[in-house]
């Protein structure tokens, strides 16, 4: 049977760049998995998930999801029996997209991409990321559209959820339910979801997988429950081989959660 992401060789300049943004990356990915990659600005880390979704052709190496080349027309029409689609890709741009920041309303957005047909996991969304369907779109903050966008993307289920740091204006409640939504999809129907992120802050015990890129190039992939280890009394990161060990961090995370939990009510 075929895993979520199988990528072999794979480089990748775009046009008329000096050098390419991918080189020779290798990597599997199972499923029910919950991947983390972290990188630099400019890493690779966007260019590798756009590659994954199919919104780049790959000219050099090799990529399937689901068993398929995401940049065939086939792949983004396949629908499986339950209506799952094969790749959801959630990236920043969205929230600055003319047709997003006109005077409509929420609830028009999400009826026309099926709200009706897909009710139970809308009003689930709905509730997770506090989202109200009268809000209408032109007078929202930043946070406020991104909670959207996450309520329409996520409405329809997918294989194969890529997420391209869209969790960065949320505040810490919502990041927190909506990690919470994701793990529990990860571990009840067959998905995987990969995540880019510079923000770490919640996500010790989130992922399956961590995912190293460096200059386009893959340094790192770490079997979470395996490599990476929490030690109380260390002061630093220690890595040998595989293995990595580091101490457990001061972080105001469970603070900010437990003061926003409380102004929404949801303690
Ligand atoms: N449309 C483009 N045309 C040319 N070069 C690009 C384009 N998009 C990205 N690049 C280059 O590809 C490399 C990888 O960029 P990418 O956006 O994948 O990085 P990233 O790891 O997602 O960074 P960030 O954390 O800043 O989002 C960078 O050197 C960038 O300058």
């Amino acid at each position: 049977m075929s895993l979520a992401i199988e990528v072999q060789g794979l480089t990748y300049k775009f046009p008329n760049a000096p050098a390419p943004a991918l080189v020779d990356v290798s990597l599997e990915v199972g499923w029910n998995t919950r991947t983390l990659i972290v990188g630099s600005n400019g890493a690779g880390k966007s260019t590798l998930l756009k590659l994954l979704s199919g919104k780049h052709l790959c000219l050099t190496g090799n990529i399937l999801v689901d068993g398929m080349d995401p940049f065939s027309p086939v792949s983004q029409q396949h629908r499986e029996q339950d209506g799952c689609q094969t790749t959801t890709y959630l990236g920043t741009e969205w929230c600055h997209m003319s047709f997003i920041n006109r005077d409509i309303g929420v609830l028009e957005l999400l009826n026309s991409i099926g709200f009706e047909h897909f009710r139970d996991r809308g009003e689930a969304l709905i509730d997770i990321l506090d989202v109200d369907v009268n809000w209408r779109m032109h007078r929202l903050s930043d946070g406020q559209k991104r909670r959207v966008q996450l309520a329409m993307g996520l409405l329809k289920p997918w294989r194969l959820l890529l997420l391209d740091e869209v969790t960065v204006d949320l505040d810490v409640l919502a990041r927190s339910r909506l990690l919470s939504f994701l793990e529990h999809e990860t571990r009840n129907r067959r998905c995987s979801v990969v995540y880019a992120t510079h923000i770490f802050d919640g996500l010790a015990e989130w992922p399956d997988k961590l995912i190293h890129i460096r200059d386009g190039r893959l340094v790192k992939s770490l079997d979470y429950k395996q490599d990476v280890f929490f030690e109380q009394e260390l002061r630093k990161v220690t890595e040998s081989g595989k293995t990595v060990k580091l101490g457990y961090t001061k972080s105001l995370h469970p603070l900010a959660l437990s003061w926003i939990s409380k102004d929404e009510g949801k303690n």
